[in-house]
């Protein structure tokens, strides 16, 4: 399959040599064509793909070339980017402004927009099928999220630490095992370790090891989280969960770079390269004196603020079928299509729970369509919150006859989730329940009790 056709208008022809050699790569039956640069009435349709020199490029034309195109993508390519100028291309609907030279799977991105879907999303599932590690696919098609991963992928090969915030579920941990794929550790251990899930008086002895007879029970020698991570990359999921005893202790780790095991007599040289989460604000809990000043600026080297699904719709679709994708490997049975109602439905719902809603959503639908079709009712999303944008105190959330003590729970739950934007904490909180038991029973949903009843 190809594009109807892709348009270089008024490259230098030096970069228009290259391009051309690019996309001919990428997409070898498209015809590529080079108009004079006063050309506006180009015949398009809306898979066709503009690509225009930032130079000869100004809004009013920009604007006429929409006029006369109406269904055309249109992408302005720079040498030096302003910000100013691209602002407003954006603002006029171009799909993106970038800098030369633009990366293949950034043209895809463009080329697929241009509603060239099927082959290359055939190619990517089989990219993601031959992924020497799946948990390292960091799925995105959202131009904003993509050029995101740009940025991650300029930090990932330095051993700095970094900070992902973003609400429950909007992928920390995949976008962490991505850091760690891109970096020059990869061919070694990615630990992970969730401070909210283990008890306090095993986080210690987890993270930092143990020798025999440290404590009852210990009665062998163990490696704690940073020496299993040794030149590798350890993963503090949720580290505003950490008693602020043992955050004196990491940052003593993270300045010398060695960790004394409890029981130990000598400290253990690590070279760890360390990536926290939270779905907290931290400079709140910084605030309130829950969580150290210094090592939140010894975590914060760099930060990256993951949006909520909501915020990135472009990556709705790619996930869930990024997801059926995946369930039909772990069933050995075809994926199921989506219906256009089913299409619809995704792309609208507000996605309180975010990426791992949507799995679960798919996972649910992948064994609930029969027929090879997936349709509204095997979505199954009626556990949308209708105050998700705060109108509060709806109808909906009266009691009523015939809803099961664990559904009338579950829709509690992730409604007060929604309520405080997805943190755990407060949502425990306000339910009257630990951190734990509320992460047990969202586990406990995501391992298929929804399906259920
Ligand atoms: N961009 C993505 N590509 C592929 N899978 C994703 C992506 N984002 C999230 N997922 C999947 O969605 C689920 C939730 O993601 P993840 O566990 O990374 O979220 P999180 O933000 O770390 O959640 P929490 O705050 O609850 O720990 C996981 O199964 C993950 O593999």
């Amino acid at each position: 399959m190809s594009l109807s056709k892709i348009v270089l208008i008024g490259f230098p022809q030096h970069e228009d040599a290259e391009l051309r050699v690019q996309l001919g790569k990428l997409l070898p039956d498209t015809f590529i064509e080079s108009p004079p640069a006063e050309t506006f009435d180009l015949q398009c349709s809306n898979d066709t793909l503009i690509f225009i020199w930032d130079s000869v490029t100004s809004p009013s034309i920009v604007r006429r070339l929409f006029d006369h195109n109406p269904q055309a993508n249109i992408v302005v390519l720079s040498h030096n980017g302003q910000s100013e100028r691209a602002a407003d291309l954006m603002h006029l609907g171009a799909i993106d402004y970038r800098i030369l030279p633009v990366p293949d799977d950034v043209l895809e991105i463009y080329i697929r927009k241009s509603g060239h879907q099927s082959a290359l999303a055939q190619q990517a599932s089989e990219q993601q099928s031959s992924a020497k590690n799946k948990q390292d696919v960091f799925v995105t098609e959202d131009i904003e999220t993509r050029r995101l991963l740009d940025r991650v992928a300029l930090i990932a090969p330095s051993c700095a630490s970094v900070l992902v915030i973003g609400e429950s579920g909007t992928g920390k941990e995949r976008l962490s095992r991505y850091v760690h794929a891109c970096s020059n550790r990869n061919d070694q251990n990615f630990i992970a370790i969730n401070c909210a899930a283990i008890p306090e008086g095993v986080l210690e002895a987890e993270l930092f090891g143990h020798e025999k007879g440290a404590f009852t029970g210990a009665t062998a020698a163990r490696p704690g989280k940073f020496e299993l991570a040794h030149e590798g990359t350890l993963l503090l999921d949720e580290i505003t969960e950490m008693p602020i005893h043992l955050q004196a202790k990491l940052l003593r780790v993270l300045q010398e770079g060695e960790v004394d095991r409890l029981g130990g007599r000598k400290p253990v040289k690590i070279d760890v390269r360390v990536i926290a989460t939270s779905n907290r604000d931290i400079t709140k809990a910084v605030q309130n004196g829950e969580f150290r000043q210094d090592l939140y600026y010894r975590l914060n080297v760099v930060t990256i603020q993951l949006p909520p699904l909501r915020d990135r719709r472009g990556d709705i679709l790619p996930l869930a079928m990024h997801f059926l994708e995946r369930f039909s490997q772990m069933y050995k049975r075809p994926a199921p299509q989506l219906s256009e109602q089913a299409i619809q439905h995704l792309s609208t719902h507000p996605w309180p729970g975010n990426a791992r809603e949507l799995e679960n959503c798919m996972h649910r639908a992948f064994l609930m369509a029969m027929d090879s079709r997936i349709d509204v009712e095997h979505l199954a999303l009626d556990f949308v919150p209708d105050n998700f944008n705060n109108e509060e105190n709806n109808s909906s959330d009266a009691v009523q006859a015939g809803v099961s003590i664990r559904d009338m729970e579950r829709a509690l739950i992730e409604k007060t989730l929604v309520h405080v934007q997805g943190n755990r904490t407060e949502a425990a909180e306000l339910l009257g329940i630990s951190i734990r038991t509320l992460r047990n029973k969202l586990h406990g949903y995501e391992s298929g009790m929804s399906l259920a009843g």
